[in-house]
Protein backbone atom coordinates (compact mmCIF):
# COMPACT_ATOMS: atom_id res chain seq x y z
CA UNK A 1 0.00 0.00 0.00
CA UNK A 2 2.28 2.68 -1.17
CA UNK A 3 0.14 6.10 -0.57
CA UNK A 4 -0.83 7.84 -4.03
CA UNK A 5 0.36 4.67 -5.98
CA UNK A 6 -3.34 3.05 -6.25
CA UNK A 7 -5.94 3.92 -7.40
CA UNK A 8 -8.47 4.73 -4.46
CA UNK A 9 -7.38 7.46 -2.06
CA UNK A 10 -5.40 6.62 0.90
CA UNK A 11 -7.72 6.75 4.02
CA UNK A 12 -6.50 8.63 6.66
CA UNK A 13 -7.61 9.37 10.47
CA UNK A 14 -6.38 12.70 12.42
CA UNK A 15 -6.35 12.28 16.18
CA UNK A 16 -6.17 15.64 17.99
CA UNK A 17 -8.29 16.96 15.47
CA UNK A 18 -10.04 19.64 17.38
CA UNK A 19 -6.09 20.51 18.50
CA UNK A 20 -4.00 23.47 16.89
CA UNK A 21 -1.88 21.32 14.50
CA UNK A 22 -4.55 18.45 13.86
CA UNK A 23 -7.31 21.23 12.88
CA UNK A 24 -4.64 22.28 10.36
CA UNK A 25 -4.04 18.36 9.48
CA UNK A 26 -7.48 18.00 8.47
CA UNK A 27 -7.88 20.51 6.36
CA UNK A 28 -4.46 19.86 4.43
CA UNK A 29 -5.57 16.10 4.32
CA UNK A 30 -8.92 16.85 2.62
CA UNK A 31 -7.45 19.37 0.37
CA UNK A 32 -4.68 16.59 -1.21
CA UNK A 33 -6.90 14.62 -3.85
CA UNK A 34 -5.13 11.43 -2.85
CA UNK A 35 -6.32 11.71 0.53
CA UNK A 36 -9.30 10.99 2.15
CA UNK A 37 -9.99 11.78 5.89
CA UNK A 38 -12.02 9.67 7.11
CA UNK A 39 -12.12 10.52 10.82
CA UNK A 40 -11.31 13.10 13.06
CA UNK A 41 -10.98 11.89 16.50
CA UNK A 42 -10.76 14.33 19.72
CA UNK A 43 -10.21 13.68 23.36
CA UNK A 44 -13.04 11.27 24.50
CA UNK A 45 -14.10 10.20 21.00
CA UNK A 46 -14.02 6.46 20.36
CA UNK A 47 -10.99 5.14 18.56
CA UNK A 48 -13.28 2.50 17.31
CA UNK A 49 -14.35 5.15 15.08
CA UNK A 50 -11.13 4.93 13.10
CA UNK A 51 -11.57 1.41 12.51
CA UNK A 52 -15.45 1.69 11.06
CA UNK A 53 -14.15 4.29 9.04
CA UNK A 54 -11.58 2.18 7.43
CA UNK A 55 -8.55 4.16 8.32
CA UNK A 56 -4.96 2.87 7.07
CA UNK A 57 -3.31 6.02 8.07
CA UNK A 58 -3.57 7.66 11.51
CA UNK A 59 -1.99 10.88 12.47
CA UNK A 60 -1.53 11.95 15.87
CA UNK A 61 -1.05 15.62 17.42
CA UNK A 62 -2.12 14.79 20.55
CA UNK A 63 -0.70 14.80 24.03
CA UNK A 64 1.96 13.23 25.33
CA UNK A 65 -0.17 11.63 27.44
CA UNK A 66 -2.39 9.95 24.84
CA UNK A 67 0.39 9.57 21.93
CA UNK A 68 1.22 6.07 23.56
CA UNK A 69 -1.96 4.65 24.15
CA UNK A 70 -2.96 5.67 20.75
CA UNK A 71 0.02 4.01 18.49
CA UNK A 72 -0.63 0.87 20.30
CA UNK A 73 -4.04 0.90 19.46
CA UNK A 74 -3.31 1.64 16.02
CA UNK A 75 -0.87 -1.01 15.56
CA UNK A 76 -3.10 -3.42 17.14
CA UNK A 77 -5.54 -2.63 14.55
CA UNK A 78 -3.85 -2.58 11.26
CA UNK A 79 -2.85 1.42 10.84
CA UNK A 80 -0.03 2.91 10.19
CA UNK A 81 1.16 6.05 12.09
CA UNK A 82 2.27 8.96 11.72
CA UNK A 83 2.86 11.35 14.42
CA UNK A 84 4.96 14.89 15.60
CA UNK A 85 3.47 14.02 19.12
CA UNK A 86 6.04 15.22 21.26
CA UNK A 87 7.24 13.64 25.13
CA UNK A 88 9.28 10.54 23.58
CA UNK A 89 11.53 9.25 25.15
CA UNK A 90 14.09 6.32 24.73
CA UNK A 91 12.19 3.88 27.09
CA UNK A 92 8.89 4.84 24.69
CA UNK A 93 11.10 4.34 21.40
CA UNK A 94 11.60 0.91 22.78
CA UNK A 95 8.09 -0.02 23.45
CA UNK A 96 7.26 0.98 20.31
CA UNK A 97 9.63 -0.64 18.79
CA UNK A 98 8.96 -3.54 20.49
CA UNK A 99 4.85 -3.14 19.16
CA UNK A 100 5.83 -3.07 15.82
CA UNK A 101 7.48 -6.60 16.07
CA UNK A 102 4.26 -7.77 16.64
CA UNK A 103 3.20 -5.85 13.28
CA UNK A 104 5.90 -6.30 10.88
CA UNK A 105 3.81 -5.07 7.82
CA UNK A 106 2.99 -1.20 9.80
CA UNK A 107 5.07 1.77 9.30
CA UNK A 108 5.12 3.92 12.58
CA UNK A 109 6.97 8.06 11.90
CA UNK A 110 7.60 9.71 15.05
CA UNK A 111 8.88 13.07 13.64
CA UNK A 112 9.99 15.50 16.44
CA UNK A 113 9.37 18.36 13.30
CA UNK A 114 7.30 18.26 10.01
CA UNK A 115 9.07 21.61 9.27
CA UNK A 116 11.59 21.40 5.86
CA UNK A 117 13.58 24.24 8.09
CA UNK A 118 13.84 22.58 11.26
CA UNK A 119 14.88 19.50 9.86
CA UNK A 120 17.29 21.30 7.80
CA UNK A 121 18.79 22.70 10.82
CA UNK A 122 19.00 19.60 12.63
CA UNK A 123 20.92 18.29 9.65
CA UNK A 124 23.31 21.19 9.52
CA UNK A 125 23.92 21.31 13.42
CA UNK A 126 24.53 17.64 12.73
CA UNK A 127 27.60 18.15 10.35
CA UNK A 128 28.58 21.28 12.16
CA UNK A 129 28.78 19.87 15.53
CA UNK A 130 32.30 18.17 15.24
CA UNK A 131 34.12 21.70 14.04
CA UNK A 132 33.43 23.54 17.18
CA UNK A 133 34.33 22.73 20.69
CA UNK A 134 31.26 24.77 22.42
CA UNK A 135 27.55 24.56 21.84
CA UNK A 136 24.03 25.14 23.13
CA UNK A 137 20.75 24.86 21.81
CA UNK A 138 17.82 27.54 22.13
CA UNK A 139 14.03 26.92 21.35
CA UNK A 140 11.55 29.59 21.76
CA UNK A 141 8.13 28.84 21.75
CA UNK A 142 4.48 30.21 22.32
CA UNK A 143 3.65 29.98 25.94
CA UNK A 144 0.55 27.86 25.37
CA UNK A 145 2.32 24.59 24.60
CA UNK A 146 2.94 22.12 27.54
CA UNK A 147 6.25 20.67 27.13
CA UNK A 148 9.59 22.61 27.56
CA UNK A 149 12.21 21.55 26.05
CA UNK A 150 10.48 21.38 22.44
CA UNK A 151 10.67 17.97 21.03
CA UNK A 152 12.99 19.06 18.19
CA UNK A 153 15.56 20.50 20.69
CA UNK A 154 15.87 17.61 22.27
CA UNK A 155 16.26 15.59 19.39
CA UNK A 156 18.65 18.34 17.80
CA UNK A 157 20.84 17.85 21.13
CA UNK A 158 21.03 14.15 20.69
CA UNK A 159 21.97 14.65 17.22
CA UNK A 160 25.02 17.07 18.02
CA UNK A 161 25.81 14.98 21.11
CA UNK A 162 26.41 11.87 18.82
CA UNK A 163 28.41 13.45 16.08
CA UNK A 164 30.42 15.27 18.89
CA UNK A 165 30.90 11.63 20.09
CA UNK A 166 31.57 10.22 17.05
CA UNK A 167 33.91 12.50 16.46
CA UNK A 168 35.59 11.95 19.91
CA UNK A 169 35.21 15.51 20.85
CA UNK A 170 36.23 16.59 24.51
CA UNK A 171 32.75 17.64 26.70
CA UNK A 172 31.61 20.87 26.08
CA UNK A 173 33.36 23.48 28.07
CA UNK A 174 31.73 24.82 30.97
CA UNK A 175 33.23 26.44 34.26
CA UNK A 176 30.35 27.62 35.68
CA UNK A 177 29.07 27.00 38.87
CA UNK A 178 25.08 27.88 38.78
CA UNK A 179 23.98 30.62 41.05
CA UNK A 180 20.31 29.24 40.10
CA UNK A 181 19.54 26.06 39.78
CA UNK A 182 18.16 26.28 35.88
CA UNK A 183 20.24 29.10 35.06
CA UNK A 184 22.35 26.93 32.35
CA UNK A 185 19.25 25.26 30.75
CA UNK A 186 18.43 21.35 30.90
CA UNK A 187 21.50 19.01 30.03
CA UNK A 188 20.29 16.59 27.13
CA UNK A 189 23.44 14.19 26.59
CA UNK A 190 25.82 16.47 27.09
CA UNK A 191 24.17 19.73 25.31
CA UNK A 192 22.48 22.71 27.20
CA UNK A 193 19.33 23.25 26.11
CA UNK A 194 17.27 26.36 26.94
CA UNK A 195 13.30 26.79 26.41
CA UNK A 196 12.11 30.47 26.00
CA UNK A 197 7.94 30.68 26.23
CA UNK A 198 7.03 33.98 24.92
CA UNK A 199 3.28 35.31 23.43
CA UNK A 200 3.62 36.31 19.94
CA UNK A 201 6.08 33.51 19.42
CA UNK A 202 4.66 30.06 17.44
CA UNK A 203 7.92 27.85 17.06
CA UNK A 204 12.19 29.11 16.67
CA UNK A 205 15.22 27.40 17.18
CA UNK A 206 18.83 28.17 17.27
CA UNK A 207 21.72 26.02 17.64
CA UNK A 208 24.68 27.93 18.57
CA UNK A 209 28.21 26.67 17.70
CA UNK A 210 31.93 28.43 18.92
CA UNK A 211 34.67 28.17 18.85
CA UNK A 212 37.89 29.97 19.29
CA UNK A 213 37.48 33.63 17.45
CA UNK A 214 33.88 32.63 16.18
CA UNK A 215 30.05 31.54 16.17
CA UNK A 216 28.11 30.07 14.06
CA UNK A 217 24.12 30.42 13.93
CA UNK A 218 21.91 28.01 12.80
CA UNK A 219 18.41 29.56 13.20
CA UNK A 220 14.44 28.41 12.02
CA UNK A 221 11.74 30.35 12.90
CA UNK A 222 8.43 29.28 12.12
CA UNK A 223 5.75 31.65 12.06
CA UNK A 224 2.34 29.43 10.48
CA UNK A 225 1.67 26.29 11.45
CA UNK A 226 0.99 25.72 7.53
CA UNK A 227 4.75 25.07 7.12
CA UNK A 228 4.29 21.85 8.73
CA UNK A 229 1.67 20.36 6.55
CA UNK A 230 4.27 19.37 3.43
CA UNK A 231 6.04 17.05 6.30
CA UNK A 232 2.91 15.63 7.66
CA UNK A 233 1.77 14.92 3.85
CA UNK A 234 5.13 13.42 3.11
CA UNK A 235 4.14 11.08 6.27
CA UNK A 236 1.62 10.19 5.45
CA UNK A 237 2.09 9.10 2.22
CA UNK A 238 5.09 7.28 2.49
CA UNK A 239 4.75 5.41 5.83
CA UNK A 240 3.34 2.46 5.18
CA UNK A 241 7.01 2.60 2.82
CA UNK A 242 8.80 2.42 5.95
CA UNK A 243 8.05 -0.44 7.85
CA UNK A 244 8.84 -0.47 11.94
CA UNK A 245 9.95 2.37 13.79
CA UNK A 246 11.47 5.63 11.99
CA UNK A 247 12.27 8.75 14.15
CA UNK A 248 12.51 11.58 12.20
CA UNK A 249 10.85 13.31 8.81
CA UNK A 250 14.59 13.51 7.32
CA UNK A 251 13.98 9.60 6.80
CA UNK A 252 11.83 9.90 4.30
CA UNK A 253 13.25 12.72 2.42
CA UNK A 254 16.31 13.18 0.09
CA UNK A 255 18.00 15.66 1.73
CA UNK A 256 21.13 15.19 -0.11
CA UNK A 257 19.74 14.67 -3.93
CA UNK A 258 18.57 17.50 -5.97
CA UNK A 259 17.17 20.23 -4.87
CA UNK A 260 13.07 20.19 -4.04
CA UNK A 261 10.27 21.28 -1.31
CA UNK A 262 9.21 18.68 1.35
CA UNK A 263 5.68 18.21 -0.06
CA UNK A 264 7.14 17.56 -3.72
N1 LIG B 1 6.16 17.55 14.96
C1 LIG B 1 5.80 18.79 14.65
O1 LIG B 1 6.19 19.33 13.61
C2 LIG B 1 4.90 19.52 15.58
C3 LIG B 1 4.52 18.93 16.74
N2 LIG B 1 3.69 19.58 17.60
C4 LIG B 1 3.29 18.82 18.75
O2 LIG B 1 2.02 18.25 18.46
C5 LIG B 1 1.24 18.16 19.64
C6 LIG B 1 -0.06 18.94 19.44
O3 LIG B 1 0.25 20.29 19.34
P1 LIG B 1 -0.89 21.41 19.28
O4 LIG B 1 -1.83 21.08 18.17
O5 LIG B 1 -0.24 22.71 19.33
O6 LIG B 1 -1.61 21.12 20.68
P2 LIG B 1 -3.16 21.36 21.05
O7 LIG B 1 -3.22 21.32 22.55
O8 LIG B 1 -3.71 22.52 20.33
O9 LIG B 1 -3.87 20.05 20.47
C7 LIG B 1 -3.86 18.79 21.07
C8 LIG B 1 -5.25 18.22 20.88
O10 LIG B 1 -5.23 16.86 21.25
C9 LIG B 1 -6.45 16.61 21.93
N3 LIG B 1 -6.35 15.37 22.68
C10 LIG B 1 -5.91 15.17 23.94
N4 LIG B 1 -5.98 13.86 24.24
C11 LIG B 1 -6.48 13.22 23.15
C12 LIG B 1 -6.80 11.90 22.84
N5 LIG B 1 -6.60 10.90 23.72
N6 LIG B 1 -7.31 11.59 21.63
C13 LIG B 1 -7.53 12.57 20.72
N7 LIG B 1 -7.26 13.87 20.96
C14 LIG B 1 -6.74 14.18 22.15
C15 LIG B 1 -6.67 17.85 22.76
O11 LIG B 1 -8.00 17.94 23.20
P3 LIG B 1 -8.35 18.83 24.52
O12 LIG B 1 -7.93 20.22 24.18
O13 LIG B 1 -9.81 18.62 24.65
O14 LIG B 1 -7.55 18.24 25.63
C16 LIG B 1 -6.30 18.92 21.74
O15 LIG B 1 -7.41 19.24 20.92
C17 LIG B 1 2.12 18.69 20.76
O16 LIG B 1 2.80 17.63 21.38
C18 LIG B 1 3.10 19.59 20.02
O17 LIG B 1 4.30 19.77 20.70
C19 LIG B 1 3.21 20.82 17.32
C20 LIG B 1 3.59 21.47 16.20
C21 LIG B 1 4.48 20.87 15.22
O1 LIG C 1 4.22 22.60 20.44
C1 LIG C 1 4.63 23.16 19.39
O2 LIG C 1 4.15 24.21 18.96
C2 LIG C 1 5.72 22.51 18.65
N1 LIG C 1 6.13 21.35 19.05
C3 LIG C 1 7.14 20.56 18.45
C4 LIG C 1 8.31 20.36 19.37
O3 LIG C 1 8.12 20.27 20.59
O4 LIG C 1 9.45 20.28 18.89
C5 LIG C 1 7.53 21.06 17.07
C6 LIG C 1 7.53 22.54 16.93
O5 LIG C 1 8.62 23.05 17.63
C7 LIG C 1 6.24 23.15 17.42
Amino acid sequence: MSAGSGQEPLRVAVLGARGRMGRQACAAVDAAPDLELVAEIGRGDRLDALAEAGAQVAVDLTVPAAVMGNVEWCLSHGVHVVTGTTGWTADRLDTVRQWCTQAPALGVLVAPNFGIGAVLVMRFAQQAARFFESVEVVELHHPDKLDAPSGTAVRTAQLIAAARAEAGLDPVPDATVEALEGARGADVDGVRVHAVRLRGLLAHQEVLLGGPGETLTLRDDTYDRASFMPGVLVGVRKVADHPGLTVGLENYLDLDGAPRRAGD
